[in-house]
């Protein structure tokens, strides 16, 4: 991982807050394929961002790249101002494929339990910290069980109180809902707003659909296709707490879906 830009002080941005992720000119091949040509971008304290781009363009890469997972060829990442050279301990992740990131011979309080074994808490304080995070997803009644004793849904209900328990800053979600029904995965927007309204909680969210990006988001980042850039950075001016129906009959949603489409080069492509 290279660090090429000399540490500064972070500036304050939307209603004077401070940047907790700041991403400048990241760049990441595999091999001779150039996958993140220019990525900069910063998210501020408490903001639920949506990252929205086409299937294939690097989203996976750049979040794990983000994450300290996977190192990359050039452009610093800051969280919470430190350099990322490893998986930060203010940053929660939560995958698409719940059912590789659970350990199915596991109970859910023990998956839960299982990342905090590498923060300095004491195993009561561990336990506590699953114990609040089963609830606050609404597996309280489901501890004992093993992932694949419960539905898709709750699977990922799991991988959330997971990054949860971790009490993270930053929490990093990658096409979480991509794998469940499109019941579930309303129930499961709702509670991701919930949590995040909640919680001291600021939140990237990965996408490729385009009404859960803007259904979710405070703003939208709008990728382009390999090799991938940012197109777009789209302010939504929708009032908060949202609802499935009433939000998504507005004017201006109708018009952000329109703007988001057209960025991600649909109409053109048609
Ligand atoms: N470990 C790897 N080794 C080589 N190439 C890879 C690797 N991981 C991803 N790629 C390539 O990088 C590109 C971007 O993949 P990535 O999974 O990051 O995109 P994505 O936007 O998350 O995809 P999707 O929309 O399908 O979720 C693809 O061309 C993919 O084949």
């Amino acid at each position: 991982m290279t660090e090429t830009a000399p540490m500064r002080a972070p500036s304050a941005g939307p209603e004077g807050r401070e940047p907790i992720l700041e991403v400048e000119g990241l760049r990441k091949s595999y091999g001779r394929e150039l996958v993140l040509e220019d990525i900069s971008v910063r998210v501020f304290d408490g903001e639920l961002v949506s990252i929205v781009g086409p299937s294939g363009c690097g989203k996976t890469t750049m979040l794990r790249c983000l994450s300290g997972l996977l190192p990359f060829d050039a452009g610093t990442v800051r969280v919470a101002g430190q350099p990322v050279t490893g998986p930060p301990d203010t940053l929660g992740l939560v995958f698409q494929d719940y059912s590789r990131s659970l350990l199915p011979w596991q109970s859910v309080e023990e998956n839960v339990r299982l990342p905090l074994r590498y923060k300095a808490i004491s195993k009561k304080e561990a336990a506590g910290r699953a114990a609040e995070a089963l609830d606050s997803v609404g597996l309280s009644a489901h501890v004992r069980k093993k992932p694949w004793q419960l539905s898709g849904g709750m699977q990922q209900r799991v991988a959330i109180a997971r990054a949860l328990a971790y009490h993270p800053r930053l929490l990093l979600m990658d096409e979480p809902f991509a794998s469940v029904d499109a019941q579930t995965r309303v129930e499961l927007e709702d509670l991701t707003l919930k949590l995040w309204e909640e919680r001291d909680m600021t939140v990237a969210f990965v996408t490729h659909d385009i009404d859960e990006a803007i259904y979710l988001g405070g703003r939208i980042v709008v990728l382009t296709r390999t090799p991938t850039t940012i197109r777009e950075v789209m302010p939504v001016d929708l009032s908060r707490p949202r609802d499935q129906i009433a939000t998504k009959a507005t004017e201006e949603f109708a018009r952000l879906r329109a703007s988001v489409f057209d960025a991600l080069g649909h109409r053109s492509a048609a």
